[in-house]
């Protein structure tokens, strides 16, 4: 069952998934179609289900409704249950926890689950050689788990999930366990195994910054319910929800509500934007991305006065970050700014909001 080699489209459809643990449903309705090849992140706050859902694509869990299937072939279903189980259904996982076998060494980690598959001796000895050389861990094939460090672990276990080949790779927050330099360096080196096994890939973290550079597509999702799902630059350009517009985006983007009034949509009394944009609302929210907002006075654009919170030196600029009330909204300054906390200074708004939304959350189309 290799999904590039069937030349099908969707190397996993997922059904009208629902997962129920007792009263609590964790999953509600998830229809997602992932393209053979694809990277896709699943990314979204705590509890909002992603492990879940990765569980039961690896046949860990059962669904309660709906269905998987890989490669046009059912795997899971509310009215069968695991159908393929875990070891059957040609897919990796790879958890934060590596999980080794500690009385194994490296090379005998690897080999494990190509005995388990039953590959002939020398096919075997042959592919872990290969995937000690892949991921550049050939000097520690002798080593035991505990003589090795974290970040080495962590490649022995991707070293052994990707040994037999599977045309499916689920990650389970693999990386946060490792320190921020050893992550980005992880990380990349994960796009690589990526692009040379061509596996279709499912990725959970909660960290939009990684969902946001590695993915091919992300599903955001809130609350079991997949929020948006799509390319990583349409759901950063066209968020349909203000979860989406502020749940990614490295600063967060800024929402100020606005209502009404003549022929403006104003903040307090400021006049921000063309009542037009509202289409026919009285309240809504206006999206702003911080590279929108400028610190002092810019000639022809509104200002508003916040109290200076915290500044943030990056590439050249500084991200401010100050309260017009409870709100918090961040702006960028040209060099090097800094200021008192609770000083007031002013903010400009450069250009007409990039995004309106209903005070329900949902995007407003012009
Ligand atoms: N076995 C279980 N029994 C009961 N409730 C569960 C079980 N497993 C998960 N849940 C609940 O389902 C919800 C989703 O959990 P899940 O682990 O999928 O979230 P998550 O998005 O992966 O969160 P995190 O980022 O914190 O790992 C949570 O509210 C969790 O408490």
């Amino acid at each position: 069952m290799n999904a590039l080699a069937s030349g099908a489209a969707d190397a996993i459809k997922i059904r009208n998934l629902v997962k129920r643990f007792g009263a609590f449903t964790a999953v509600k309705d998830i229809d997602l179609s992932v393209p053979a090849g694809a990277f896709l992140v699943l990314v979204g706050p705590s509890g909002c289900g992603k492990s879940t859902l990765l569980r039961m694509l690896a046949g860990l869990e059962s669904p309660s409704e709906g269905e998987i299937a890989f490669v046009g072939q059912t795997v899971s279903s509310g009215a069968g249950g695991v159908i393929a189980d875990a070891g059957r259904r040609n897919a990796g996982l790879v958890f934060q926890s590596y999980a080794l076998w500690p009385h194994m060494t490296v090379a005998g980690n690897i080999a494990w689950p190509l005995k388990v598959a039953k590959w002939p001796r020398e096919k075997r000895e042959k592919r872990v050689k290969e995937v000690l050389a892949f991921l550049s861990i050939d000097a520690l094939a002798e080593r035991y788990p505990a003589e090795i460090s974290g970040g080495q672990q962590q490649r022995v276990a991707i070293a052994r999930t990707i040994a037999p080949e599977p045309s499916i790779l689920l990650f389970d927050e693999p990386l946060s366990n490792l320190d921020a330099k050893l992550r980005i360096e992880m990380r990349s080196e994960l796009m690589r195994i990526h692009r040379a096994t061509g596996a279709t890939s499912v990725y959970v973290t909660h960290d939009q910054v990684e969902a946001m550079t590695m993915a091919t597509h992300v599903a955001v999702l809130n609350n079991g319910r997949v929020e948006q799902f799509g390319k990583p630059i349409d759901l950063l350009r066209n968020p349909e929800t203000t979860f989406v517009a502020t749940f990614l985006g490295t600063p967060p983007a800024n929402l100020l509500p606005a209502r009404r009034s003549g022929e403006n949509l104003v903040f307090g009394e400021t006049a921000l934007a063309p009542a037009a944009m509202a289409a026919n609302r009285d309240e809504v929210q206006l999206l702003y991305r911080a590279e929108d907002v400028r610190v002092g006075a810019v000639a022809g654009a509104p200002s508003l006065t916040a109290r200076f919170a915290e500044a943030a030196p990056i590439a050249g600029r500084t991200m401010v970050t100050a309260m017009i009330g409870d709100l918090r909204v961040t702006g960028m300054a040209g060099g090097y700014f800094t200021a008192t906390p609770g000083e007031p200074i002013s903010l400009s708004f450069i250009r007409t909001p990039d995004a309106v939304f209903a005070t329900t959350g949902e995007r407003i189309h012009q």
